[in-house]
């Protein structure tokens, strides 16, 4: 499939836009035309340095207001046109694109828009240049890319074609199925974007919103599915609008914008099955490595350089230390099937504090390159001779992923360690969910990376207050819910005073015999308001001697049409806390009326703890 890449996705200069995009991998480019004005270079020598680094200019956007007006304004825009039709010669361009006009259409009149458009095809023409009409979804006649489809149809000129844009579409509710009915040689430039269901006016969603496929709600898979059924072959190309990654390293955009071509690329497949009549090998399209969610969290790894603390509260939790690493300087704690790898940060660049996370699958080569075909970058570890070699890939905020070997009680690694201490209680059974926190440039990215590596499902996304501001939290999960990972974007208010939202939930058979436990060991929750547990009475009536021995136990309690839900924090240590879960009947569910309270109690323990002097 070839791929192409809007400039006005990135953030930076003309220059590094090309060098992102070329370093991602991708084919070509879209010029946005305010990124070329910018420019101090020449079209010339942009089209010597497009031409030295391998990339194609595929088109030149965005071209205005042009059909549906009357005769003056015609030629105006005629010679607008012609301007930018030999400015697209010096560049070396051959498409441009058409918007359907937003302002100065007198007229919806397709007949008129047609022939308009037919006098632009005979300039077109002349400069060996053609031109893609394309229905912005707030047109002030044309909106609608069937309309557009018509008119170029009624225009009936070799050189007006058409360009379908997924966002126009599909946030309009538009039925994509009759991209089929358009030949594709009248398609001569295809953008895609998703976006994240909202209700807002369509031009702001659209001006701001847009995301990479695959990181919003919209079906970009029956989108591609029509489109291949036509048998296109030209570029597909990302055109995402979006504030946040106008604002980030273009490096780590452009490898995010990679990867979710790719992933379409496969979905789009999987969703024609063998109903293309061979048009995806027309279009060069590869299925990536299958594989099945993880089947569990086989450990998690955290740094911290406060061990001493953290082995405390693993101590007070129940968990048995396997002591140190036979080569490496870091320890093993454990409970059921429970595995903390616990270690101090490294001298010079300190990780997050979740450095890594090991997961059971069914074939951790296939996992593996499914990830790296996925532009994931593969970890390097020292490893002491006999070692189970570590299998990894660094996830966009940098934590690490490990695939293990689905199917072992006791993993082979875990030998490399000593002999657990002691025997545990048990009380826990294993991680339930890890809650990591995503600094606000590598939200999408990071929904994105779980979801396409991992073959994990996004749940709708929540925002949770907290003093610093609002959390957004989505959660990525295996379909048997065995695996779950959240995703929390940090407000950018959460610097100083924040909690960092990040942390490991074990479950437990019976969180209050836990807190009870842990208790006696010295061990002391995260301390919860009264006012918390009048609100849980007058909500859902508990039973007063539950009640009482929640609010003792310092224990959060959540109730739905499926089942309960009881759980308790611990201090943060560094930027990372534990909670302790119970789910009782198949309660599926976070607490997520809990968690402003428990952000609220970490913000006020954390002041609280700084006011103390040293
Ligand atoms: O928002 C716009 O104006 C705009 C410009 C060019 C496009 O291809 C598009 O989809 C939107
Ligand atoms: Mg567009």
């Amino acid at each position: 499939m070839r791929t192409s890449i809007a400039t006005v996705c990135l953030m930076g200069t003309l220059d590094q836009k090309l060098v992102a995009a070329k370093e991602a991998g991708f084919d070509g480019v879209e010029i946005f035309e305010p990124d070329l004005i910018a420019s101090p270079k020449s079209p010339e020598e942009i089209r010597a340095r497009a031409q030295e680094l391998g990339l194609s200019l595929d088109l030149y956007q965005p071209f205005r207001d042009f059909e549906g007006v009357g005769p003056d304004l015609l030629e105006q825009n005629l010679r607008r046109a012609a301007a930018k039709f030999s400015l697209m010669n010096r560049l070396g361009i051959e498409t441009m694109l058409l918007c359907s006009n937003v302002a100065t259409a007198r007229s919806g009149d397709e007949q008129l828009a047609a022939a308009q458009l037919r006098e632009l095809g005979v300039l077109a023409e002349r400069f060996g240049v053609r031109v893609a009409y394309e229905a912005l979804a707030w047109g002030k006649f044309v909106d609608d890319y069937e309309q557009a489809a018509r008119i170029v149809r009624l225009a009936d000129h070799p050189r007006i074609g058409v360009c379908l844009d997924s966002f126009h579409i599909l946030s309009k509710g538009h039925d994509p199925q009759a991209i089929e009915t358009i030949p594709a040689a009248k398609i001569f430039f295809v953008q895609l974007a998703d976006a994240p269901i909202l209700s807002m006016d369509v031009l702001s969603w659209s001006r701001h919103h847009r995301l990479f496929p695959g990181e919003g709600g919209f079906d970009l898979a029956a989108f591609m599915g029509h489109l291949v059924r036509t048998g296109y072959d030209g570029p597909v190309s990302l055109e995402i609008f979006n504030d946040t990654f106008r604002q980030s390293d273009p490096r780590a955009t452009a490898i995010d914008a990679r990867r979710s071509l790719r992933l379409l690329e496969d979905e789009t497949l999987t969703w024609l099955g063998g109903s293309s009549g061979g048009r995806t090998e027309q279009m060069s399209a590869r299925p990536l490595p299958a594989v099945e969610p993880p089947a569990d969290i086989n450990y998690v790894e955290l740094r911290t350089g406060a061990i001493d603390d953290m082995r405390l509260l693993l101590e007070q939790l129940g968990f048995s230390s396997h002591g140190r690493h036979r080569s490496k300087s870091v320890e093993l704690w454990s409970q059921g099937a429970a595995r903390v790898v616990l270690g101090r940060p490294e001298p010079n660049q300190p990780p997050p504090t979740v450095a890594g996370i090991g997961l059971s699958v069914r074939n951790p080569a296939t996992a593996f390159q499914r990830a790296i075909d996925l532009f994931a970058t593969e970890i390097h570890r020292p490893e002491g001779p006999g070692d189970e070699p570590l299998v990894g890939v660094r996830a966009p905020d940098g934590s690490e992923v490990f695939f293990g070997r689905e199917g072992e009680t006791a993993p082979r690694w875990v030998r490399e360690f000593g002999e657990p201490s002691n025997r545990g209680t048990g009380l826990i059974e294993r991680v339930d969910h890890i809650n990591l926190a995503q600094p606000w440039q590598h939200f999408d990215a990071g929904v994105l990376f779980f979801h396409s590596v991992l073959d994990l499902r996004s749940q709708p996304s929540m925002e949770v207050a907290a003093p610093v501001g609002l959390v957004r939290s989505q959660v990525l999960r295996a379909a048997d819910g065995v695996v779950r990972i959240a995703l929390n974007l940090v407000p950018s208010g959460a610097n100083e005073d924040a909690i960092l939202p990040q942390h490991i939930a074990f479950a437990s058979s019976d969180v209050l015999a836990l807190a009870r436990e842990a208790r006696e060991r010295g061990f002391h929750p995260l301390d919860i308001p009264a006012n918390y547990y009048d609100d849980i009475e007058a909500r859902y009536d508990v039973h007063p001697e539950l009640l009482n021995e929640l609010k003792k136990l310092n224990v959060m309690y959540d109730r739905d049409e499926t089942g309960e839900f009881l759980h308790f924090y611990t201090h943060p240590i560094g930027t990372v806390f534990l909670e302790v879960v119970e789910r009782r009947d198949g309660y599926e569910g976070y607490g997520a009326l809990n968690a402003p309270v428990r952000l609220a109690a970490q913000y006020q323990q954390r002041r609280a703890t700084r006011e103390v002097p040293a």
